[in-house]
């Protein structure tokens, strides 16, 4: 297991991490979500050695982290990191040395990388002749070229065209399906629903959710249901027992249920208002649990009582 347990940040008043903690199992993929400004790169630089936490450990196979067990890691640091004027080819050769491998292993795993983020034509320029969405391949490429036993990657698919996003999707699948521990970070969450096994949600400092996806939307307090009644006068759901009208456009309504209230109850309601040409349950996307899980309690709280 990667073990991120009990991470404690301040800078200066700014506590930025209050207990921070996910585990992440060898083979598996790991969301890891939240706002601007919420801690994630501060948690990544962290495991990393990059920064120092106040409380707090990350352990791999039960050892905390250490610098020899760190060069096993592949890591995409947010700031990048890689030298402009060295060519391509070259600079994946020398990310691979850096972290032990031999010459012509090297070699050929730069070569590979290259070959296999779409690079192959590009390996003999220098990497500040290349786009942005270029660079952020090496940058990977970087990140995988001396098979690293845990790859940690900050936002590695912000830039990409949806090539290179399918290419990196591959290749961190393939990764896992090898047994590789993955965290990355994202803003990207339809990405993060399609790719990851379990998704962690950050906000104040601490986990606000964490979990599968299904976990995540079986924790929603509320069941949305999707009700298309053409004919309907606006506002037909709005006296229903136990429902609150989401939204409503032309008959077109999403009611949230609260618990134990009857599905069928309402079918019955839709239908005295004539035909009923949609009735159905809406799973919650991962944007909608994302706003869910990082919306302040207290202003929640103060939007109810304005409500009521
Ligand atoms: N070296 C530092 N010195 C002071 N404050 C810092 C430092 N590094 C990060 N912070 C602060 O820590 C908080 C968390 O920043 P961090 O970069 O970890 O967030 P993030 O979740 O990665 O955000 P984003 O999604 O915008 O990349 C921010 O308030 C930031 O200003």
């Amino acid at each position: 297991m990667l073990e991120f347990d009990g991470l404690h940040k301040s800078y200066g008043d700014n506590r930025v991490l209050e207990g921070v903690g996910f585990t992440v199992a060898p083979g598996s993929m790991f969301g890891f979500c939240g706002s601007n400004g919420a801690g994630k790169t501060t948690t990544m630089r962290i495991a990393m050695g990059l920064a120092r936490a106040d409380a707090g450990e990350v352990r791999w196979r039960g050892r905390p982290l250490d610098e020899a067990m760190r060069r096993r890691i592949g890591y995409m640091p947010e700031e990048r990191g890689l030298y402009p004027k060295m060519r391509v080819g070259e600079q994946l050769t020398y990310f691979a040395r850096l972290h032990g491998m031999g010459g012509a292993d090297a070699a050929r795993a730069a070569g590979e990388w290259a070959a296999r983020l779409g690079l192959g034509d590009r390996r003999d320029d220098p990497v500040e002749k290349l786009s942005l969405g270029n660079q952020q391949r090496v940058q990977l490429a970087a990140a995988l070229v001396s098979r690293p036993e845990v790859l940690i990657l900050d936002e590695p698919f912000s830039g990409l065209d949806p090539v290179g996003v399918d290419a990196l999707a591959e290749a961190l699948l393939e990764q896992c399906r090898a047994g590789v521990p993955v965290v990355f970070s994202s803003h990207q969450l339809d990405l993060v629903e399609r790719l990851c096994d379990s998704v962690g949600i950050l906000a104040r400092g601490r986990m606000v959710a964490t979990g599968t996806v299904e976990e995540l939307r079986r924790r929603e307090a509320g069941r949305v249901l999707r009700v298309v009644v053409p004919d309907a006068a606006p506002g037909w759901a709005a006296g229903v027992p136990g429902v609150r009208v989401v939204s409503e456009s032309r008959g077109d309504t999403l009611l949230e249920l609260a618990g134990g209230t009857d599905d069928q109850a309402v079918l019955a309601a839709a239908l005295r208002t004539g035909r009923v040409t949609h009735f159905a349950w809406r799973e919650a996307t991962l944007v909608e649990l994302f706003r869910e899980a990082v919306a302040d309690p207290a202003q929640q709280t103060a939007r109810e009582q304005v409500a009521a």
